[in-house]
């Protein structure tokens, strides 16, 4: 078709096969051009303009896709006609709308955006009886309602027309000739009747339930043109309910894949095993029709809730086990008052679970190495509440869809039902219409072109797929080749690796190209790129040291390895280093709450004084504080430095993970809203995560969105096992509450460190938080860096926010520093902070802190970032922080610029945390 009517035609290296599977991936997978091209093996310009020649010739193909209106006829005669349509004599079928997410240039977001503030287009759709498009109009923006949509159809030339006599069933906020509306007024939604107990008590009522039950048979059309991660998000919907021989199967592939080593390890089961799983439930219950996704991996998560909640009730006293009737044995008001406290043991008494044994062999060892996180588990179950509620109550798979409000009496035949129902049909409809020889012939010859072009497509298909794992084992392969690469070091050949992973076309030459070039292939791109950041750091260290004058710039600044590797943060932890001054050896404590390799405190003063060969002070010129300052001018910390070897080692260990474990830590922000600042900081947050691998997105909600439509979409977050990272930035409208919003995150995934039990773990001596907050990190990070001792000195926080103030007074209070808290209530700030060693200041107030109240050689961390008015700039503002920085580098020893500042180190810290999240989730070390 897409040939003889479309008018696509091969080119001279491509077959129409070729194109229309280009197009089939690029619908089905959502994939960039960029990566279709490398998967197809064509160029970007290639694949889009097939893509686009395709797209046109499928659009011609509307006159045959499309069906011919015909009207329901008095008894519903028609085979196709579902008996809910017989009330609707001579109707065409049902007008609907829907929402279909779009990316748009950001000037056309707002036009865009839907009323629950998601981007996406408003498509209207006319569907017949039985399922079939009968008119679309695509392209409005998702703003408008569905009413100017309709009329929009209505009015157009070649525009949407029920034929004379007929009628479309169309929703209440529709009118016009040949559209028939519903009773406004009147209850109107499926689930309005409320699971069927309430019956319709009006003529009204009961029309409305009628024409409700029609128009939603129509509503499937739609559903089935939706994508999947759409289809996906609404939880529930057409329910797969499994019989106990397919538990049973499924548990038995299941304990048969956990005891093969190449299906399952330490950190849990080998990518793909859900496949695996298919094929053989597929084998023990043919013609089960259980697939992978959605249903093996829903109803894997349904039972492993209920594994897991019989064994937390099984780990409590009163509580035993029925070997014989595989339950819960318990008194029944224990268990009730049981799961006021434990809702996700709900719904679990009297209920036969016949694997528990089974299940222990399977997952007892995963659950027994998940003790740390102990502490949070009533926690996380309490939120995990709506869903293992719903999955109990139901006892069905719960990620196939649906409300759990519909009857079956009401409820829409199940999509694949009616496609079998019909298919079925046409089949032997075609059967009985192709009796005559001549016409199976026709169809017997269609089948086999249409083989024919199938094959070549699979061919296709499988030729990319093999690129595919082709470039994956190169992926896999390069950082161990360049590590063999004479003169490249580990950081630079990490460096090398993360770009050349990322563009295939590299990869490839790298690989062909002979050993003695292999270091030049990469020179022109990474090379010196890397080169000139590490000059740039050097020379910024030894812009400082030359002004310390603490060690000559003459000296060779890469002449030591051992300097090398602390220049690049790459004294790992473990590492022994031998220090010059007092020629012991060191090991740095690992600090568990920095998240990664730093030392709790640096080498004692006492071999940290200056000395001949001073390589820690070269790169860490601001190492000792008083002995080093000499004013007047204080020593710059430069953030920017830092946090690129931050990254760099996350970075590291992300590709570690990816190599061992397959997959990469993934942080979602949720952003609220239209303000500049926090869009601003969003993308900053989202670029850093591209540097390092890590996989990222912004749910964006509208600023009027209800506070139920954020706790919603951070519950769904909270749930989806790829996400490591849940980030609400802030600050949010007024009308949301804060601090509901930060309940609900999971603490697991609390990569801010806000929610109240990782804060309070913060604040309670002897208690380790999952996560410590960015900014506050960063802080302690940027003292111990630049050799500030904190260990009883006197710190001044000014501010006592949650993203800041509190968790650093709380953090160095951990390294025994006495910590005062300034705030707005402070009388006299300024006699206070003259007091002070270490001054960090979190208030949002530019230039507050002056030179003359700050003691001199104080250490100041500056976390303020403030817009000022500056029409000489750009954007018409510049950044500032909440010292006057012209005042106290004259006074302070070391200070934090802004820009340039704590910021990126901040950004740093989250990418830190994302990664210990996710080595969290896959219990990778
Ligand atoms: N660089 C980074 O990584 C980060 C920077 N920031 C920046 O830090 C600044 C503060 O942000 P945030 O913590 O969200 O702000 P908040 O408004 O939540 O907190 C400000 C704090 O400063 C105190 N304060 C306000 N005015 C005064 C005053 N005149 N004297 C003494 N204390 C005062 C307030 O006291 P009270 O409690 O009494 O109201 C409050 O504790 C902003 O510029 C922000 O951009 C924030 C997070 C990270
Ligand atoms: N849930 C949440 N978590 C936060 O951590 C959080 C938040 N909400 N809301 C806002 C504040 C502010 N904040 C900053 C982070 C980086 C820079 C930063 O990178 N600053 C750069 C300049 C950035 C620029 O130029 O825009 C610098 O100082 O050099 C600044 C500020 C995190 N916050």
């Amino acid at each position: 078709m897409v040939k003889g009517i479309g008018g696509l035609s091969r080119t001279r290296h491509m077959s129409v096969e070729e194109i229309v599977a280009i197009f089939l991936y690029i619908l089905a997978h959502h994939k960039t051009n960029r990566y279709v091209g490398a998967y197809f093996y064509r160029s970007g310009e290639t694949v889009s303009r097939q893509f686009h020649l395709c797209l046109k010739a499928v659009l011609k193909l509307h006159t045959e896709l499309l069906k011919k209106p015909s009207s329901v006829t008095e008894d519903c005669s028609d085979d196709k006609c579902d008996d809910k349509w017989k009330f609707f004599k001579n109707c065409v079928g049902a007008v609907d709308c829907t929402l279909v997410s779009v990316s748009v240039p950001p000037d056309d977001r707002s036009k865009y955006r839907t009323r629950k503030g998601s981007i996406a287009m408003n498509v209207l759709g006319a569907c017949s009886p039985d399922m079939e498009f009968i008119y679309v109009l695509p392209g409005w923006e998702g703003s408008v309602d569905d009413g100017r949509v309709l009329c929009d159809a209505i009015s157009r030339p070649n525009g949407l027309v029920a034929p004379q006599g007929c009628y479309y069933l169309c929703n209440a906020g529709y009118s016009g000739e040949g559209f028939l509306a519903p009773f406004k007024g009147h209850p109107y939604n499926l689930s309005e009747w409320n699971n069927g107990s309430h019956q319709p008590q009006s003529v009204e009522e009961n029309f409305n339930l009628r024409h409700a039950m029609a128009r939603n048979v129509t509503r499937q059309c739609f559903r089935m043109d939706e994508s999947i991660s759409a289809i996906r998000s609404r939880r529930g919907r057409n329910k797969r309910f499994w019989n106990s021989e397919e538990d049973k199967a499924l548990i038995d592939a299941l304990h048969e894949l956990s005891t093969d080593s190449r299906w399952k390890c330490d950190y849990g089961f080998r990518n793909g095993y859900m496949i695996r799983l298919e094929e053989m439930i597929g084998k023990s219950v043919p013609g089960c029709g259980l697939k992978a996704s959605p249903h093996i991996d829903s109803r894997l998560k349904t039972l492993v809730g209920k594994f897991r909640a019989i064994l937390q009730m099984l780990a409590t006293k009163g509580f035993k086990w029925d070997e014989k009737k595989h339950m819960i044995c318990v008194e029944r008001s224990v268990y009730e008052e049981y799961c006021k406290a434990h809702p996700t043991c709900k719904n679990l008494y009297g209920v036969s679970f016949p694997h528990l044994h089974v299940m222990m062999e399977i997952y007892g060892k995963d659950f027994a190495t998940g003790k740390p996180a102990e502490g949070f588990l009533d926690a996380v179950d309490d939120m995990d509440k709506e869903e293992v509620a719903q999955v109990y109550i139901e006892s069905s798979d719960d990620d196939v869809g649906g409300s759990g409000i519909l009857t079956t009496e009401f409820a829409p035949p199940l999509k694949k039902v009616k496609r079998d129902k019909t298919s079925k049909k046409k089949g032997s409809d075609n059967v009985a219409q192709c009796s005559s020889g001549l016409e199976l012939a026709c169809l017997q010859n269609f089948m086999k072109d249409m083989n024919a072009h199938l094959s070549t497509m699979a061919k296709v298909w499988s030729r990319a797929d093999d690129r595919e794992q082709d470039i994956a084992d190169k992926c896999n392969k390069v950082l161990g080749e360049l590590l063999k690469l004479d003169g490249l070091t580990p950081a630079e050949a990490l460096e090398a690796a993360n770009i050349l992973t990322a563009q295939p076309n590299k990869l490839n030459i790298f690989f062909n190209c002979p050993v003695y070039l292999k270091k030049q292939c990469q020179c022109s791109s990474f090379w010196v790129i890397f080169k000139v950041q590490t000059i740039l750091l050097v020379n910024h260290c030894f812009a400082v040291v030359q002004h310390c004058n603490l060690s000559s710039p003459s000296e060779s600044a890469f002449s030591e390895k051992e300097d090398q590797k602390m220049a690049l943060g790459y004294c790992r932890c473990g590492d022994n280093f031998s220090c010059d001054d007092c020629n012991r050896s060191h090991q740095p404590a690992r600090l568990s709450h920095l998240g990664f390799d730093l030392p709790d405190a640096w080498p004692s003063s006492t071999c940290s004084l200056p000395s001949t060969k001073p390589h820690w002070r070269r790169f860490f010129p601001c190492f000792s504080v008083k002995e080093g300052f000499d004013g007047p001018i204080a020593k710059i910390i430069d953030g920017k430095s830092i946090a690129a070897i931050i990254k760099s080692q996350v970075a590291s260990d992300i590709m570690r993970m990816k190599d061992a474990v397959g997959k990469q830590p993934c942080l979602v922000i949720v952003l609220v809203g239209e303000r500049d600042d926090s869009h601003s900081f969003v993308r900053t947050k989202i670029k850093a995560c591209n540097e390092v691998g890590i996989s990222s997105s912004v749910v964006e909600l509208h600023a009027d969105c209800t506070e139920d439509e954020a706790l919603h979409v951070v519950s769904s977050l909270n749930k989806d096992p790829s996400v490591h990272g849940v980030l609400v930035q802030l600050p949010l409208p007024e009308h949301l509450d804060e601090e509901k919003i930060m309940d609900v995150i999971n603490p697991e995934k609390d990569v801010d460190g806000f929610h109240p039990l990782n804060m309070g773990c913060l604040a309670i001596k002897g208690r380790e938080p999952l996560f410590v907050p960015c900014a506050a990190k960063s802080c302690i990070d940027v003292l111990l860096r630049s050799g500030t001792e904190i260990s009883g000195k006197n710190a001044v926080v000014i501010g006592r926010s949650k993203i800041v103030g509190l968790p650093v007074s709380l953090l160095l209070q951990r390294h025994q520093a006495t910590v005062s808290v300034v705030h707005s209530f402070t009388k006299n700030p300024q006699e206070i902070t003259r007091e002070a060693d270490i001054v960090i200041t979190d208030v949002g107030v530019p230039n507050m802190v002056r030179g003359n109240w700050l003691k001199p050689g104080a250490v100041v961390i500056d976390t303020g970032t403030n817009a000022v008015k500056d029409p000489d700039r750009e954007h018409g503002f510049h950044l500032t922080g909440d010292v006057c920085f012209e005042e106290t580098v004259k006074v302070a020893s070391i200070i934090t610029p802004v820009p340039g500042g704590l910021g990126p180190v901040t950004i740093s810290m989250l990418l830190s945390n994302t990664l210990d999240s996710a080595k969290r989730a896959y219990k990778f070390v």
